[in-house]
């Protein structure tokens, strides 16, 4: 049965602060970026899960691009890794990581992703992080936990999942989670959130404003945000998708990416 993504659903389960809570124990993301002219994708999830409540949150780059970044962030912090088993170390202590936004299509997005998988950070894999698997899925869904997330369009799903979209998108997202064995997120006009044991939602509240470059890297922020503050994985992609749907029709025409995380404090307080 699909659900309908309503608030009321997971709106209880929303990380607000407590008196008492600290930056870290406010959750920590990561976010892995591409090369030093590929950065842009990671910036705009880092900042979409900061302004969510992430407490800390911190761009893993390619030393290359440490000075792009460097010169271009504030709140988020950032650190260099010359590896996929360094990369791997540097989220040991993290509570989520966005990978695949302008990672590239190559095998060192394969085994940045690998070695992220052997870490304790729940994973939510968008984009770059999904396209590099195309005619290889097994390997990806071998190393994916329940609590990870795949934010797949159209495109990248036929590349996970060829000829499954022809059964309808709401059996072909159920499907998708069951051979994934992990949350995947099927974006589009009406994106649907499916879980690998069997649940599904629509959301109703999409916004045709959202179609614009980079919408995409904030909802894998929005969402990795959410689950750094321990929100069931499931819940935090249903929250998340309905959040940035919300934010996207108060700002309107003349939406770009960047301004999702300006409006989204709005949306959060609407619904505290
Ligand atoms: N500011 C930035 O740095 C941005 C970086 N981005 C990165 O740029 C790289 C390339 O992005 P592309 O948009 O070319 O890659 P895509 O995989 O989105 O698009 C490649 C092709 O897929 C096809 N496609 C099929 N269904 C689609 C759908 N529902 N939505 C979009 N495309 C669909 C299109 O024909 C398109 O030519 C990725 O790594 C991506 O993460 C983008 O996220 C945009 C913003
Ligand atoms: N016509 C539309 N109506 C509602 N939402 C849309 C529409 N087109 C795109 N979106 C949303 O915009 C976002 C685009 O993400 P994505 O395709 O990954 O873009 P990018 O890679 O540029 O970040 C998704 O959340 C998707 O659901």
């Amino acid at each position: 049965m699909i659900e309908t993504n309503d608030p009321a659903i997971w709106r209880n389960f929303l990380p607000w602060p407590g008196p008492e809570t600290h930056k870290h124990a406010r959750g920590r993301l990561g976010v892995v970026s591409g090369r030093a002219h590929q950065t842009g994708a990671a910036r705009l999830a880092a900042r979409a899960g900061l302004r969510i409540g992430a407490g800390v949150v911190r761009i893993l780059c390619p030393p290359d691009a440490v000075a792009t970044i460097a010169s271009t962030v504030t709140a988020v912090m950032l650190t260099p890794f010359t590896s996929p088993e360094a990369l791997g170390r540097e989220v040991e202590e993290m509570d989520a990581v966005v990978a695949g936004p302008a990672a590239g299509l190559d095998e060192g997005t394969v085994a940045n992703i690998q070695a992220l998988a052997l870490s304790g950070a729940a994973l939510v894999i968008d984009a770059d992080g999904l396209s590099v698997f195309k005619g290889r899925s097994a390997e990806l869904f071998a190393v994916l936990d329940r609590d990870d997330v795949l934010t797949p369009h159209e495109g990248e799903f036929e590349r996970l999942f060829p000829g499954l979209l022809k059964q309808g998108r709401a059996v072909a997202a159920v499907e998708a989670a069951r051979r994934a064995q992990a949350v995947v997120v099927l974006k589009g006009a009406q994106t649907l959130i499916a879980a690998p044991d069997g649940r599904v939602r629509l959301n109703p509240n999409g916004s045709p404003w959202l179609a614009t470059a980079g919408t995409g890297d904030v909802l894998a922020g929005m969402i990795g945000g959410l689950i750094a503050q321990r929100m069931d994985s499931f819940d935090a992609a249903s929250a998340a998708v309905w959040l940035h749907s919300d934010a996207a029709a108060r700002f309107g025409p003349g939406l770009i990416s960047e301004d999702l995380c300006d409006v989204l404090p709005q949306s959060l307080k609407a619904l505290r």
